[in-house]
């Protein structure tokens, strides 16, 4: 008997319409990718009001035949909740469709600490999506990671110690994802009061070590990170580096802090 026989042609439809949204996922982050490489976001701002089309083709600098093109993007970003719609006043005094910016796209705004570019343009790269495209044959080989399946068996963390500019970009990404720890760290009080040391296994270039060094002064924290990760920057009263591999040893400490977002948890587990 054909399972779906009894259903109806909405039904049907409605079914075909969530695979395809399924399907074309990667357009969404890969659209945002695009915005960012434009510095859309920047740009709006710098704007100072809501942008129009025209208006925001110009101060791109793109090519003015590709306009529909920009128009389609901004459409899909507003859909997803990116950039959203205003109407502005144009110079015949004709109500006109504009871009402003969300709390989302404001994340991207250059003076800021917590700037999440390079976040986006680490995570949308090939070296991270293409895993991805290797998962069913991990499934079947031997291999730890997805990542080493598609590179013929080089471990992830080994490549990045090889290639200093993408290691330099991921590095920033971790530093900006840390950087919004900032709002939160100080109504976390109970976690941290009574710690005199606490050592961040893996962590990075120290973003969130020194917000904990700042916020608690009494705390002698310590990062630890692979020798191509961590910052060649003097030792300060509470915030020092150490290069080395937490599957060796690990400084003694009173608390071990160790921090992934949980998305690249899962990635991690799987694909790196
Ligand atoms: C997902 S990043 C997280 C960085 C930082 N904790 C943060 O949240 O911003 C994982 C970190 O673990 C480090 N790492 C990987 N393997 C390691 C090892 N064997 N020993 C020490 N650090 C390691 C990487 O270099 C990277 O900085």
């Amino acid at each position: 008997m054909d399972p779906i026989q009894n259903e109806g042609a909405k039904e049907m439809f409605e079914a075909q319409a969530h695979l395809f949204k399924i399907i074309y996922n990667y357009v969404s982050s890969t659209s945002l990718k695009c915005a960012v490489e434009l510095d859309i976001p920047e740009v709006i701002h710098k704007h100072g009001r809501p942008i129009t089309l025209p208006e925001l083709v110009s101060a791109l600098e793109i090519n003015p035949a590709k306009a529909d093109g920009l128009f389609k993007l901004m459409r899909l970003l507003v859909h997803t909740g990116f950039f959203s719609t205003a109407n502005v006043q144009s110079a015949q005094q004709q109500q006109e469709e504009a871009y402003a910016l969300t709390l989302t796209s404001k994340l991207f705004l250059k003076d800021k600490p917590y700037c999440l570019s390079p976040l986006v343009l680490t995570l949308t790269d090939p070296v991270f999506v293409n895993p991805c495209h290797f998962l069913s044959r991990w499934f079947r080989d031997n291999e730890l990671s997805a990542y080493e399946t598609a590179n013929d068996g080089t471990v992830f963390w080994d490549y990045m110690a090889k290639n200093p500019d993408f290691n330099s970009i991921y590095n920033q990404a971790m530093a900006s994802d840390s950087q919004l720890a900032n709002l939160i760290v100080k109504d976390c009080q109970p976690i941290f009061q009574g710690l005199g040391s606490l050592v961040d296994v893996g962590g990075g270039t120290g973003s969130f070590a020194r917000i904990i060094s700042e916020a608690f002064p009494g705390i002698k924290c310590t990062v630890l990170d692979l020798p191509h990760v961590v910052p060649k920057v003097p030792d300060t009263d509470n915030l020092k580096f150490i290069a080395g591999d937490m599957f060796q040893s690990i400084p003694p400490a009173d608390a071990f802090f160790f921090k992934v977002s949980f998305g690249i948890l899962i990635a991690l587990e799987i694909l790196y």
